[in-house]
């Protein structure tokens, strides 16, 4: 590997300050999604056993945080920082899923502001979707991983994303990637629908270090991409792998797709009780869903962090007793 990335593999970080506000003001036009919903019903038997200890498990120590930093509370132990590749669906589950997920591109927008092309408030466009991220099943599945309760995200539209890579049709056009960004979301659980072969370029990279330390060596990380020694690839190899991050505590990106077609599912949770240390910023949102949109999400949002009992009866979320592990 040399020390210096190629224009393949380099990213840039995303931009913040005065360019989220203007983007806030002028949002991309909604996506509709189709009149009518042809897809299959979801099951509960696609949940899959996940594997209960996967090749990565790494703890907010290994990414440099102190103990003084990290979310939970008395009793809650709550310090994974990254693991995986796990699988939450069976490969049928999987399958039904990119099926679904492919049909939905062409109502994906193009954007430059993180991720160059997807999809937004999946939940609300397929009922297979919104069916997976309310499923006891699932949500013991992934509660199981971290080791807290975890619930679908209240902020519906960042909550269950499709992102879609693959070399722009105008050559001249930059390839989609993902900018080296952190998330709002604490609980992420990106899932691949493609199998690596089926792509040139487009890993999931992330620095395993701090984001002060990010922040202070920005241009030395963002130059050398996979190159640099604290930069590594997540190990997405097959359709269904899934890995778990806390994005709002891990830098990531994905690098430039040059060949083939790259789709994943972005699912985030919410811990509805630790619910105060969610780390959504109301400006993180507004660049991509518009001033308006984003107050209505905020109210929801600190409804469930005020009354979680009363938000989850209300929607229909089944409380999981807190799992064990993590
Ligand atoms: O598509 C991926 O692999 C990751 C995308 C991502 O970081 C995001 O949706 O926030
Ligand atoms: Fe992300």
């Amino acid at each position: 590997m040399t020390a210096q990335a190629s224009q393949e593999t380099r990213v840039a970080a995303i931009t913040t300050g005065l360019d989220r506000l203007k983007r806030s003001l002028h949002p991309d036009p909604r996506a509709t999604g189709p009149d009518a919903v042809h897809e299959p019903p979801w099951n509960s038997a696609y949940v899959a056993h996940a594997d209960p200890a996967p090749a990565i498990t790494a703890r907010m120590a290994d990414f440099g945080y102190s103990t003084d930093e990290l979310h939970g509370r008395a009793g809650i132990r709550d310090d994974l920082a990254m693991a995986g590749p796990i699988q939450l669906l069976t490969s049928d589950g999987a399958q039904a899923l990119r099926a679904i997920c492919r049909g939905l591109k062409p109502y994906a927008p193009h954007n430059d502001y993180v991720v160059s092309h997807r999809l937004r408030g999946v939940e609300a466009l397929s009922p297979f979707v919104h069916a997976m991220a309310r499923d006891p099943g699932f949500l013991h599945a992934v509660s199981g991983v971290v080791g807290v309760p975890l619930i679908p995200h209240p902020l519906r539209d960042a909550g269950v994303q499709i992102n879609y890579y693959g070399p722009p049709s105008d050559p001249t056009q930059a390839a989609p990637v993902a900018k080296w960004h952190l998330d709002g979301m604490n609980y992420v659980f990106t899932m691949t629908l493609s199998d690596h072969e089926e792509h040139a370029g487009g890993d999931y990279i992330y620095y395993r270090g701090h984001p002060r330390d990010f922040d202070t060596r920005r241009a030395e990380i963002t130059a050398k991409g996979p190159a640099h020694a604290q930069v590594h690839t997540a190990p997405f190899q097959h359709v269904g792998d899934t890995m778990f991050t806390r994005g709002s505590r891990v830098y990531h990106a994905v690098t430039p797709v040059t060949r083939g077609d790259r789709i994943t599912l972005a699912v985030s949770l919410f811990c509805p009780v630790l619910g105060r240390q969610d780390e959504n910023r109301f400006w993180h949102s507004a660049p991509d869903d518009g001033l308006l949109r984003t107050m209505n999400n905020w109210r929801k949002l600190h409804q469930a962090i005020r009354r979680p009992a009363t938000y989850c009866r209300r929607e229909r979320i089944p409380i999981l007793p807190i799992a064990p592990g993590g």
